[in-house]
């Protein structure tokens, strides 16, 4: 075991054990706050609700509550460790859409893999929530369970690692083809992984203007090619060519998009891309190759992985905070592709605006303040722009109130 392993370890179970808890938001010292807040009292809110139900968002925490939702069927990239393995990153997720955005989340696994009996239960859960945060289910189940719930909810559903995943590589993907003098429409892209990270990371990427032909897909057992029995998802990224391996399509490529599991990609493969190579590795933890390898075989290339311990961090806790914190405030009933590309737009100009911008800052830091304020107030005036919000905020005043709340948060 290393030693960040073993400080991961003591830091969980320091004190009181895993990441999150839950806190009263009401007096309850008295006897009179205790008719108020139970019974009596709590059948005044319950009748109000059962007569009107968006009262809930009025006399309960629904309004500020997300579920954080998983079957641990593909937790990070160490893949189908199960529902219950799966709870110290759904608490994390928990962890930063309070830290970063001031929003409740309850962390929720369920032990269930049929596609089918899933939705069944995340539908009939919810009614506890304001929205919910799909994490960590696998593709291509996790297309299905997303969509049938879109459908039937009429909250916003979002799969993170679909989603959250492309916002944030569509941010860093655009600063780093202008940092090193590229155009977006003849960026060749090859990308290892071809579940929901990725296919969604893809759709991203040709929505801002890649060439879908200009891209090579590459899955567990090679290069998606026409040649190939494919699922519809994969179809869609299928090249009609004879090259079978991500080192045989590697050749000359300006960026290579790791979201698959670790060590996938060589320094060979690497040193075969074209010059100032864009390489986001961002498999988790452990990324397709490690960024000091990475810099070894191609010195001025720009790196990204997904994790905090190095520059560049591409991940999805760069965006679902301020995505459901606009989706909830301005009302909005679902994330749409409008909102989605607020988001990218605006982290993209973040990252730019910062000091420190350049091949090492290509997206903002995690921790960077300006995020609440300076990226939601976009979102929600996309969510109203495009109707889906019931909403509409005022963007000073509302970034005012953003930045207030983060003073109280980090
Ligand atoms: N940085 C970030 O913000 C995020 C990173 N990720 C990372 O992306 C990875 C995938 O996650 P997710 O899409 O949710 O998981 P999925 O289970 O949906 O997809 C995994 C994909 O990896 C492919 N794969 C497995 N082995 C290989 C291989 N040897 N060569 C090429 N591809 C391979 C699988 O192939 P096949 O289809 O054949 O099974 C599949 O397409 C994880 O490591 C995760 O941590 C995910 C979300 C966010
Ligand atoms: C970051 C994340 O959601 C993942 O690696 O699955
Ligand atoms: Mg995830």
């Amino acid at each position: 075991m290393t030693t960040l392993e073993q400080q991961a370890l003591e830091y969980h179970a320091a004190g009181q054990r895993g990441k999150v808890a839950i806190q009263v938001t009401k007096p309850v010292g008295s006897q009179t706050d205790l008719s108020l807040a139970y019974s009596p009292g709590v059948a005044a809110p319950c009748m109000e609700i059962n007569r009107q139900p968006s009262k809930a968002y009025e006399y309960t925490a629904k309004g500020n509550l997300v579920g954080v939702i998983t079957n641990g069927t593909a937790v990070l990239g160490l893949g189908d460790i199960g529902a219950l393995a799966g709870k110290p990153v759904m608490e994390g997720k928990a962890v930063l859409f309070k830290k970063f955005a001031g929003i409740d989340a309850f962390d929720i696994e369920i032990d269930e893999t049929d596609p089918d009996k899933l939705v069944e239960i995340i539908a009939a859960l919810h009614p506890t929530f304001g929205g919910i945060n799909l994490e960590d289910i696998k593709a291509p189940e996790c297309f299905y369970v997303e969509r049938r719930l879109r459908e039937r909810l009429s909250i916003p559903v979002f799969h993170d690692d679909q989603h959250g995943t492309a916002i944030v590589v569509g941010a860093g993907l655009l600063n780093a083809l202008e940092l090193t003098g590229r155009d977006i429409s003849l960026a060749k892209v090859v990308c290892s992984g071809a579940g929901a990270a990725a296919m969604a990371c893809l759709d991203m990427i040709v929505d801002l203007g890649v060439r879908r032909e200009n891209v090579y897909v590459c899955d567990s057992r090679g290069v998606l090619t026409t040649a190939r029995t494919l699922s519809e998802e994969k179809r869609a990224w299928a090249q009609d060519t004879a090259a079978a391996t991500l080192s045989e399509v590697i050749g000359m490529a300006d960026v290579f998009l790791g979201l698959s599991g670790p060590g996938l990609l060589s320094q060979d493969d690497v040193r075969k891309m074209a010059a100032r190579p864009i390489v986001f590795a961002l498999a988790n933890p452990e990324p397709e190759l490690r960024p000091e390898l990475v810099r070894e075989a191609a010195p001025d290339a720009i790196i990204a992985t997904g994790r905090s311990d190095y520059p560049n961090q591409i991940n999805n806790a760069l965006c679902f905070p301020y995505l459901f914190r606009a989706a909830l405030d301005s009302g909005a009933r679902g994330i749409n592709q409008e909102m989605k590309r607020a988001c990218v737009q605006a982290l993209a100009a973040l990252a730019r605006g910062a000091d420190g911008f350049g091949p090492g800052a290509i997206v903002p830091g995690l921790l960077d303040k300006r995020l609440l304020g300076g990226v939601t107030p976009r979102i929600a005036a996309a969510a109203w722009d495009s109707g889906v919000a019931s909403r509409q905020l005022d963007p000073a005043a509302y970034r005012l109130q953003l930045e207030a709340l983060g003073k109280t948060l980090l």
